[in-house]
């Protein structure tokens, strides 16, 4: 099945409100439009630019989409500092990032509480790009397919089929995110199968062959045709090499199939 590529900006803790206008309209410049209807295109800026970032998309109907960083498992209440799916629903968000492993990490996420996140992206219409990944000591033991099968089997558990179908799953070794280090085509292509394989087994094959399965870990220009290319792997959640307009509208050409003219 023919699964559109989309290769997704994730700006993290980086541009302010003023700079993401700055950027989101340099890229919407430097993109032809055909392109779009061979990838979707998407940032993922800070909360505090996605206002902005709406504002302009709508003004100039750009055919870019957004989506937020993060999400609490919550949908209102007393959770000082959190933002919940609702209002990134009302912001326009087609996205959210769920299960970064910076949010593991740093932040202590479990698989327990990603799985509530993607309840919670689900429940307000948010497609959530659920990130998963394994550390270098796993992949060095060999337990990188087991060790990421398992995060998604964990994230997803209690989802309808239907739902399942809507999630958008990022495969990004912990060991290749800003490090300059990336998972060989191979490699990624392994990993990427493997979870298509445990989707076709828990979920039923027409689940498996909907889901779209990105790549991410030092994306960039010189290596995503050579990703992207690959059986299973639909497009890519690139960090670093987004935060450049033309350089992130040339990778995103590339995702396409060619340079830009
Ligand atoms: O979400 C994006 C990833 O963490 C990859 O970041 P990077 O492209 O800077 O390695």
């Amino acid at each position: 099945m023919a699964r559109k590529p989309l290769i997704a900006g994730n700006w993290k803790m980086n541009l302010n409100h003023l700079e993401a206008i700055g950027v989101t309209q340099k890229l919407a410049f430097a993109l032809p439009g055909k392109y779009f209807d061979v990838v979707d295109v998407a940032v993922l800026p800070p909360f505090t630019d996605l206002r902005s970032v709406q504002t302009l998309v709508d003004a100039d109907s750009m055919p870019i989409t957004y989506g937020g960083q993060d999400l609490s498992p919550e949908d209102s209440g007393a959770f000082t500092g959190d933002v919940s799916g609702a209002m990134l629903a009302k912001l326009g968000c087609t996205w959210v990032v769920v299960g970064h492993s910076e949010r593991r990490t740093i932040h202590g996420e479990d698989d327990e509480l990603v799985n509530r996140k993607v309840h919670a992206a689900l429940r307000h219409g948010l497609t959530p790009i659920l990130c998963l990944g394994e550390g270098e000591e796993v992949r060095d033991a060999g337990g990188h397919v087991a060790h990421c099968t398992g995060q998604l089997d964990g994230a997803l558990k209690g989802l309808s089929a239907d739902d399942v179908a809507k999630v958008v799953v990022a495969y990004e070794p912990v060991w290749a995110i800003g490090t300059g280090k990336t998972a060989g085509v191979a490699d990624a292509q392994e990993v990427c199968h493997a979870l298509r394989e445990r989707l076709r087994e828990v979920h039923g094959a027409g689940v498996a062959d909907r889901v779209r399965i990105l790549y991410g870990g030092s994306v960039k220009s010189n290596n995503v045709a050579d990703l992207v290319k690959s059986d299973d792997v639909d497009g890519a959640l690139v960090g670093g090499a987004s935060l450049d307009p033309e350089g992130f509208a040339e990778l995103c050409a590339l995702a396409a199939g060619g340079p830009l003219p």
